[in-house]
């Protein structure tokens, strides 16, 4: 049989595989086989690793042994050669390798138990083991290795171009746009935190397609700590511990979403702490997240802390009523929906801590609206939200109008004559902050939100400003009766 024969029966066993096998697993697991013999007693394959021989053979055997029957008719013995050559890897994990030869036979057992002890001395490990015990699952799996320009741990969606920008993230957003132009030139680690829902997964993606898009032979990995936490412990249940490390330190951009899990998780720390070392020294970029700051992760070993705190940290805050108006039109534009500017602001004014939250706010009114054939209006999308939105967010001081902080902004910005952003924003010329700290004291008199609530709606400020604002306004109100005067006229333009 030709080479070029035996590559196009190996394809057609591979198309017929995607009857029984996802492509998933077709793509990750069976397509890096390259088929060496053909007979008719049996076909060889090659595996690009150790670690794919043992994975198919543990888990695909049989379809592979079907598939061939069902293309050539011939009951064919299945056998699978590692490709990669002993020697090289012998000098990258010498001991492992020893240590897996001589220990083959008792390593399940006493993995297992390894695995099981790791796994019971903390009680966040339970569900993860028991995943750990199931077969591949095609959500949980990555593939190994990561060739060169995979882009299957990214998600599509999550680019810079879909990306809002705003005072909330901009900082953030400016570090990561900087890190995807230069990996590993400046910023590495680069390590940011917010709370949840902020779009810190969804810059760790942009970075990952704008890397990819510059340097196609780049290998790039998405994760999460919970996933190097399971793979780990399924690596050392399977003796395939050199397999996992050689998937983590060969590649060249390693993101690792919610490191905040790995508190607590001293053997994991200890594994994430030399796979961090040995892909800093070998120059690969490092990118991190955590609903937190690195100090504030207890307990996290001091040499792991210090490590990301050796890079650059950058904050993501909840985005201001701006910025949420904006990231609703472009989901809205994105998504291809109709939804008027008014329906926008009225979801965008209630749910100000929480994007995910947020989006799906709209998702909710626009499939409602669709459902039922009505048109997107303010009314149904009050109706839909009514037990999101909580009454406490505004109060209802007149009978139909509902008074809230965006109004309160929209109203003070249009009397003085400002943007939402100006008021918003950063500038402190007198002009501006004067307007911005009656629009405060205003928020504060009119409505129940609280002062924080107040500040985040304001750019992200402290409450402490807020509170600044409200009393040196009332003592103005008090003595000034030129700014009393104004104050009544906007108060009156608000509940008119
Ligand atoms: N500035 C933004 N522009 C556009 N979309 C955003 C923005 N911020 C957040 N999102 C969207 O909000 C959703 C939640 O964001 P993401 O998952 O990135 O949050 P996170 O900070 O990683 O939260 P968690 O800590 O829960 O993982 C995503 O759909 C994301 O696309």
């Amino acid at each position: 049989m030709t080479d070029i024969q035996l590559q196009a029966t190996w394809e057609e066993i591979l198309k017929n595989l995607e009857n029984s096998l996802s492509t998933r697993v077709c793509n990750n697991w069976l397509k890096p086989l390259k088929p060496i013999k053909l007979t008719t007693e049996m076909l060889e394959l090659g595996a690009p690793n150790v670690f794919t021989k043992n994975w198919v053979e543990k888990y695909y055997l049989p379809f592979l042994t079907d598939s061939c029957y069902e293309i050539t008719k011939a009951h064919l013995e299945i056998s699978i050669t590692n490709l990669e050559s002993t020697k090289d890897t012998e000098t990258i994990y010498p001991d492992e390798l020893k240590q897996q030869q001589l220990k083959k036979r008792n390593t399940r057992v006493r993995t297992k138990k390894k695995a099981t002890s790791l796994a019971q001395s903390n009680d966040l490990f339970q569900p993860t083991l028991t995943e750990a015990m199931q077969p591949p699952s095609e959500m949980t799996e990555t593939p190994l290795p990561i060739n060169p320009g995979d882009k299957s741990s990214l998600n599509p969606k999550y680019t810079f171009e879909s990306f809002v920008i705003g005072n909330s993230n901009s900082f953030a957003h400016a570090a990561a746009l900087a890190i995807a132009e230069n990996p590993a030139k400046d910023y590495n680690p680069f390590f940011m935190y917010g709370g949840v829902g902020l779009g810190k997964t969804h810059l760790m993606h942009a970075i990952g397609h704008k890397i990819l898009q510059k340097h196609p032979q780049k290998r790039v990995l998405y994760t999460t700590s919970e996933k190097f936490t399971n793979e780990l412990i399924n690596s050392i249940k399977d003796g395939t511990s050199a397999a996992f490390r050689q998937k983590y330190r060969n590649i060249d951009v390693l993101l690792v979403d919610d490191v905040q899990f790995l508190a607590n998780k001293e053997r994991i720390q200890e594994e994430f702490f030399h796979t961090f070392n040995a892909l800093k020294d070998a120059n690969k970029q490092i990118i991190l997240s955590s609903d937190r700051p690195p100090k504030e992760i207890k307990p996290l070993e001091d040499r792991l802390c210090s490590r990301f705190e050796g890079g650059l940290l950058a904050d993501v805050q909840a985005p201001d009523l701006e910025t949420r108006i904006a990231i609703l039109k472009k989901k809205t534009l994105m998504d291809n929906l109709d939804v008027p500017l008014d329906v926008m602001t009225y979801i965008a004014s209630h749910i100000d801590n929480n994007v995910r939250e947020l989006e799906g706010a709209l998702t909710r009114v626009v499939a409602y609206a669709s459902f039922k054939h009505y048109p997107v209006t303010n009314e149904l999308a009050v109706d839909v939200l009514k037990n999101t939105i909580t009454k406490q967010e505004t109060t209802v001081k007149q009978v139909d109008k509902v008074i809230n902080i965006a109004l309160i902004q929209e109203t003070v910005a249009k009397y003085f004559k400002l943007t939402l952003a100006d008021l918003n924003g950063k500038k402190r010329n007198r002009n501006i902050a004067f307007p911005r700290q009656i629009a405060m004291y205003l928020a504060r008199e009119m409505t129940d939100a609280s002062l924080p609530r107040i500040g985040g709606n304001f750019g992200g400020r402290d409450h402490t400003t807020v509170m600044h604002a409200h009393d040196k306004i009332k003592k103005q109100y008090q003595d000034n009766p030129k700014t009393a005067s104004v104050i009544d006229e906007i108060r009156k333009l608000i509940t008119s």
